[in-house]
């Protein structure tokens, strides 16, 4: 058992982290390879309000990745020779221990990751319903029989655990983006290497603490922090390695595409997003005001189905603009864990960087500011959450991922006009549009080339649903049945000599 991470005075008159769980044991700073808590903490995690170290991780890197294959590679025929049911009851047991520890979770994903603790709570919530949903879906990996040409043969297909699967996670959401894939591999029958981002991996080993106590089996779930890039090539050309999961940006996953060709492994890939978000003239304005700003301003901006631009038509632009920077003025912005903040520190000062890059090219192309536009008085990471109008259609905001908190809004003529220009895009992941018209309705909802489509809301996440995009957005879907064939192979049997 690894030993709890000793209680450290933070640089602030705070409480540590540490003194603020109920549960301290659930701060890990150690990785977790074959069923044992290893490695020397030494690279920092802190906390993105003020820079705060909350622990220390080890800086893992080949040889400890091989490890963890080889670890997970010889616990792979006894999970997967396991009944679907014991499977199912272990994953169970871990999604009763993560809603058991949401409140310690939230917290230690707030710290490291800087987002509302309401929203921490939320993803504690979904990250936890995902784990449930796959209990469940382990049971229901079912085959088939299938009609013969043959009088003489029986043909059925079978569906087995694909084997070893690396994994590996964005910062943005340290705890949903881990079990949308480790829960549905495990439930499959297979085994994980996971490597979480280096920003956000308190949240990460938590679970893998609390996947221990439900009694996932030495070897079979393992995580790793350090050297990304080293870690990911191992993952990409082990030989035992049969799947990668990753989710990221679109320039790694290429990167991780290109590796995994030399073993042909199978990927699944959720990458970067560039959401468009249209506002009809028959739309419900006010309706549409809260969903915009639930889908630009979640976690800061910093998500992948984040609204990246927005369009109004002309008729109602002038109305949608000022309703919407009336409420993005008058949110609260500080430390995640103090009541009633909506926006945190971005993650990091890059972060910051890009918003102004965005913000700037906009400007000089005639877009006005309408609020915010620049860093908060908090300092750091922290940035005023910002309003653009008359922002110029082929401004570099419309054309990259910002991932902050900054809304551009577009005008258009008409439905033609406005699809030309959502899916102007290499990314096709999230979409959203608000309308009232049934026909235009049916119609936007086709014509928009995105995984997704929120139709009058602007929050789509559901652990039922297959999550993933087209074009540069990504390879397969994650939740949902359609997130358990990421992880099996479909084998058929002819049996002749009937
Ligand atoms: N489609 C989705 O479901 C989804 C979800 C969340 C985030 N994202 C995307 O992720 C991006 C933000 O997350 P990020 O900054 O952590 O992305 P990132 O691509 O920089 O990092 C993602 C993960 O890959 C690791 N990594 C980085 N370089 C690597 C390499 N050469 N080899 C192996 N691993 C490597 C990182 O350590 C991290 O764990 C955004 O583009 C966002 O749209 C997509
Ligand atoms: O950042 C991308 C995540 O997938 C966000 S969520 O799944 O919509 O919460």
């Amino acid at each position: 058992m690894n030993p709890p991470v000793a209680a450290r005075a933070s640089k602030t008159s705070t409480p540590s982290l540490h003194d603020r769980l109920k549960d301290s044991s659930l701060l890990r700073d150690r990785c977790y390879i074959d069923g044992a808590w290893v490695g020397t903490p030494s690279r920092p995690v802190t906390n993105p309000v003020n820079g705060v170290e909350l622990a220390k991780v080890p800086a893992f890197s080949t040889a400890e990745a091989t490890q963890a294959v080889e670890a997970a590679e010889r616990a792979f025929p006894a999970w997967a020779k396991l009944t679907a049911k014991q499977r199912s009851n272990i994953l169970r047991k871990w999604f009763e221990l993560i809603a058991a520890n949401r409140e310690d979770l939230a917290l230690i994903l707030t710290s490291e990751q800087g987002k509302p603790l309401a929203e921490a709570l939320g993803e504690v919530d979904i990250g936890g319903a995902y784990v449930e949903f796959f209990a469940e879906e382990a049971r229901r990996v079912y085959g088939e029989t299938i009609p013969t040409q043959r009088p003489d043969a029986r043909l059925l297909a079978i569906k087995q655990p694909i084997g070893v699967c690396g994994a590996i996670t964005p910062w943005n959401f340290p705890c949903s983006m881990i079990t949308r894939k480790v829960s549905p591999a495990l439930a499959a029958g297979c085994t994980v290497v996971l490597k979480p981002a280096n920003e956000t991996p308190l949240t990460a080993l938590a679970l893998v603490a609390l996947a221990e106590k439900a009694g996932v089996p030495k070897g079979v779930f393992n995580i790793l922090t350090g050297n990304s890039s080293a870690i990911g090539k191992v993952l990409c050309e082990h030989p035992a390695v049969r799947f990668i999961g990753f989710t990221g940006s679109t320039e790694v996953g290429k990167i991780l595409y290109q590796q995994a060709a030399v073993g042909v492994k199978k990927l699944g890939l959720e990458l970067g997003g560039n959401a468009p978000f249209v506002v009809f003239d028959d739309a419900d304005i006010d309706a549409a005001v809260e969903g915009a700003i639930i889908s630009k301003y979640r976690n800061m901006g910093q998500t992948c189905v984040c609204a990246n631009r927005i369009y109004a038509q002309d008729k109602i632009y002038d109305a949608f603009v000022e309703k919407l920077s009336k409420k993005v003025a008058a949110m609260k912005i500080g430390d995640g864990t103090e009541q009633g903040v909506v926006q945190g520190p971005l993650i990091n000062m890059d972060a910051v960087l890009k918003v102004e890059k965005h913000i700037d090219d906009a400007v000089k192309g005639g877009a006005k500011v309408v609020t915010g536009g620049k860093r908060h008085a908090l300092g750091g990471s922290f940035f005023e959450p910002t309003v653009l109008s008359n922002v110029k259609s082929d401004a570099l905001v419309a054309r990259e991922e910002t991932f902050g908190p900054l809304a551009p809004v577009f005008r258009f003529k008409d439905e033609a006009d406005v699809i030309a220009m959502c899916n102007n895009s290499p990314f096709g992941l999230a979409s959203y549009f608000y309308a009232r018209d049934l026909g235009r309705v049916w119609r936007v909802a086709e014509a928009l080339e995105a995984g997704m489509v929120g139709v009058n809301t602007g929050l789509i996440t559901t652990e039922v649903a297959p999550f993933g995009g087209v074009k540069e957005s990504g390879l397969g879907r994650e939740g949902s049945h359609h997130g358990m064939e990421e992880y099996v192979e479909i084998k058929y049997v002819m049996m002749a000599g009937v």
